[in-house]
């Protein structure tokens, strides 16, 4: 698997579950610059983020994204802010092929507030659901500018969104490995 597939998009869209399941079909190591940021700083990243703030764990974030491109090419799941900065944008493009995972804001809503998982707040003193607005309203040219490809999955099961990520991937299959 000469190049990376990475995934983009904001939290909830499913850049872990899919990057698993990607990586597993492939047979292909799978990394999450999220769970890398939690080596690099030896503490969960909630508390990486209550302890230090927001740019402590964008550098982290960075650092961790650079490593990757000096590792054996896989699978990536990024951290949904990680297209804020200018010098990850380019990172990420020069990693590989880069998917924009696009669901719709009441969907990743729903996740969101029914997922188990602690998830730093990014905007204080509103609710979740303008919290998500904002964000989108932000991120979504920067997902769109790193993309290769904006896959919109909202309302798919995951083993149909798998189905259509390899179906996107086939065709790349000589830059990017076989594609079963
Ligand atoms: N079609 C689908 N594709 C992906 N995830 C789905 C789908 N349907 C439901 N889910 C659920 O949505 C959640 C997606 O969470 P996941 O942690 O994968 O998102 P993420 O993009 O990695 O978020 P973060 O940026 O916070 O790391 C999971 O609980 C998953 O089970
Ligand atoms: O959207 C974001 O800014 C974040 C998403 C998560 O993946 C983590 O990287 C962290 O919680 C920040
Ligand atoms: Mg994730």
């Amino acid at each position: 698997m000469p190049r990376f597939v990475v995934f983009v998009g904001p939290r909830g869209s499913g850049k872990t579950t899919l990057g698993h399941a990607l990586g597993r079909v492939l047979d292909a190591p799978v990394y999450d610059t999220d769970r890398m940021v939690e080596d690099l700083a030896g503490e969960p990243l909630s508390r990486l983020w209550e302890r230090e703030g927001e740019e402590a764990f964008r550098a982290v974030e960075s650092r961790a994204l650079e490593t990757l491109l000096t590792l054996s090419p896989g699978v990536v799941s990024t951290g949904g802010g990680i297209v804020l900065r200018q010098e990850n944008r380019q990172n990420l493009r020069r990693l590989g092929y880069v998917i924009y995972l696009h669901v719709p804001e009441e969907q990743l809503l729903s996740r969101l507030a029914s997922g188990s998982e602690r998830r730093p707040r990014l905007r204080q003193g509103v609710s979740l659901e303008e919290e998500v607005r904002q964000v989108i309203l932000e991120r979504d040219p920067l997902y769109r500018e790193v993309a290769d490809r904006v896959l919109s999955v909202g309302g798919a099961s995951i083993a149909t969104t798998l189905e259509e990520i390899l179906s996107v991937l086939r065709p790349l299959s000589p830059t990017i490995g076989r594609i079963p």
